[in-house]
C-alpha cells in the first residue's frame, strides 16, 4: 500500500496498483514522472479538470528525495485576491486589519518539501510578479515585513487552462510561465486513453465495495460497452463518481448500464472546428447516447455491434484499418470484436 503523505482526511490513499497506466499516453506520463521526479525542477503539470493532476503532484512528491518532508496543496482559484499574498507568504502581527498573530504562509509551510500550486493561471498579474520573484530569489518575505527568509521548497504548479494562450492574452506573465514550465508533465483527457478506463472502473469498483463492505459486483457486458462510450468530460472524477453511485443503486452482485448515471453535461469546446463527417458522427453519438440514457441501453449495444460489424466487413476483416475507421485504439477494436463474435462467424 502505497500512502501519500498529507493527503487530505477525505482523500483516498491510493494503492499502488491502482495508479493505473495502462494506455500508451500513461505509460509514457509515467515514465516521466519517474524522471523528472528526484531532481528539485520546478514541475508544470497541465491536464482537463478531474484528469488526476493533484495524484501526479503527489506521485511526484513521493518519488522525490523530499519524500519524508511535507506535501502542502494550495488552490490558487479558491484564494481571495486580498488574501493570496498573505497566504502564500505569511503575514506578520498587525500586518493588516485582523492579522492579530504573525502566522508563516504555504512557502514557509512547504519547508523542506513540495508546494503544489493548483490552477496556478488564476494568480492575479500582481501576485505573478511576486511569486516569479520568490523563485528567482529563492526567499519570502512575509506581508508586514522586510525580512527575507530561505525557503527550500520545490515547487509543482498545476493548471486546467491553456497557459500559452492565457500568456498570449496578456493574463499571464510570460517569464513566469517559463520559470514553471522547467519539466511539463501533461495529462491526456480520459476519452484519449479508454485503455485505462476498464482498469480504473476495476480500482473504484474495489475501493468503494470496500468502503461500503459489501463484496465486488460484476459488471454486464453492456455497462462495459457504455462506460468505454461515454466521453467523460469531468474525466477520472467522473468515472469515480459514476461508479460509486452505481455501487450504491445496483442490486449489489452485478451492475447493469441502467445502473451507470452520468451526470456530465458537455465536452469542453473543441480545440478547432471539427470536420463536417467527424460532426455527423459526433451528432449521431448524441442521439445514441440521449437513447441509451433515457434507459435503452440494449439498443445502444445492438447499435455498437451494427457498427462494428459493418464497418469490418467495410475494412474486409482488418482489424488495423478497423480501428482507423472507427478513431479506436486497436485493442478496443480488438476485445470488442470478440465480444460480438464478429471475427469468428467472419472466419467461419
Ligand atoms: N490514476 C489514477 N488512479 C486512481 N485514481 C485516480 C487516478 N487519477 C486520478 N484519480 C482520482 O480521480 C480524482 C480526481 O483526481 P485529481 O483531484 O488528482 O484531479 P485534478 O486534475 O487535480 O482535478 P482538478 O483540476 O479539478 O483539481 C481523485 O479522486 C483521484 O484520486
Amino acid at each position: 500500500m502505497l500512502t501519500l503523505p498529507n493527503s487530505p482526511e477525505h482523500a483516498i490513499s491510493i494503492r499502488a496498483k491502482a495508479l493505473t497506466f495502462e494506455a500508451p499516453q500513461s505509460r509514457i506520463l509515467r515514465e516521466r514522472v519517474r524522471l523528472v521526479a528526484p531532481s528539485d525542477a520546478t514541475v508544470l503539470i497541465t491536464g482537463e479538470s478531474g484528469t488526476g493532476k493533484e495524484l501526479i503532484a503527489r506521485l511526484v512528491h513521493t518519488l522525490s528525495e523530499r519524500k519524508d518532508g511535507p506535501f502542502v496543496a494550495v488552490n490558487c482559484g479558491a484564494l481571495s485576491e486580498n488574501l493570496i499574498e498573505s497566504e502564500l507568504f505569511g503575514h506578520e502581527k498587525g500586518a493588516f486589519t485582523g492579522a492579530a498573530g504573525e502566522r508563516a504562509g504555504w512557502f514557509e509551510a512547504a519547508d523542506g518539501g513540495s508546494l503544489f500550486l493548483d490552477e496556478v493561471g488564476d494568480l492575479p498579474l500582481s501576485m505573478q510578479v511576486k511569486l516569479l520573484r520568490v523563485l528567482q530569489e529563492r526567499e519570502v518575505v512575509r506581508v508586514g515585513s522586510r525580512q527575507p527568509r530561505r525557503i527550500n521548497v520545490r515547487l509543482i504548479a498545476a493548471t486546467n487552462v491553456d497557459l500559452q494562450a492565457a500568456v498570449r492574452a496578456g493574463r499571464f506573465r510570460e517569464d513566469l510561465y517559463y520559470r514553471l514550465n522547467v519539466a511539463p508533465l501533461a495529462i491526456a483527457p480520459l476519452r484519449e486513453r479508454s485503455e485505462d478506463i476498464p482498469v480504473l472502473t476495476k480500482h473504484f469498483l474495489a475501493l468503494y465495495a470496500g468502503k461500503l463492505r459489501i463484496g465486488v459486483p460484476v459488471l454486464t457486458d453492456a455497462a462495459q460497452a457504455r462506460l468505454l462510450a461515454h466521453p467523460w468530460p469531468g474525466n477520472i472524477r467522473e468515472l469515480e463518481n459514476v461508479i460509486h453511485y452505481a455501487l450504491l443503486v445496483s442490486s449489489g452482485e452485478r451492475i447493469d448500464a441502467g445502473d451507470l448515471h452520468f451526470t456530465s453535461l458537455a465536452l469542453p469546446e473543441p480545440a478547432a472546428a471539427p470536420q463536417p463527417q467527424a460532426a455527423g458522427v459526433a451528432t449521431l453519438e448524441a442521439a445514441l447516447l440521449a437513447l441509451c440514457e433515457q434507459g435503452h441501453p440494449d439498443l445502444w449495444l445492438h447499435i455498437e455491434e451494427t457498427v462494428y460489424r459493418v464497418a469490418y466487413a467495410f475494412c474486409e476483416g482488418n482489424t488495423v484499418q478497423t480501428s482507423r475507421l472507427l478513431n479506436l485504439s486497436r485493442n478496443i477494436v480488438r476485445a470488442r470484436l470478440a465480444q460480438f463474435d464478429v471475427r469468428r462467424e467472419t472466419a467461419a
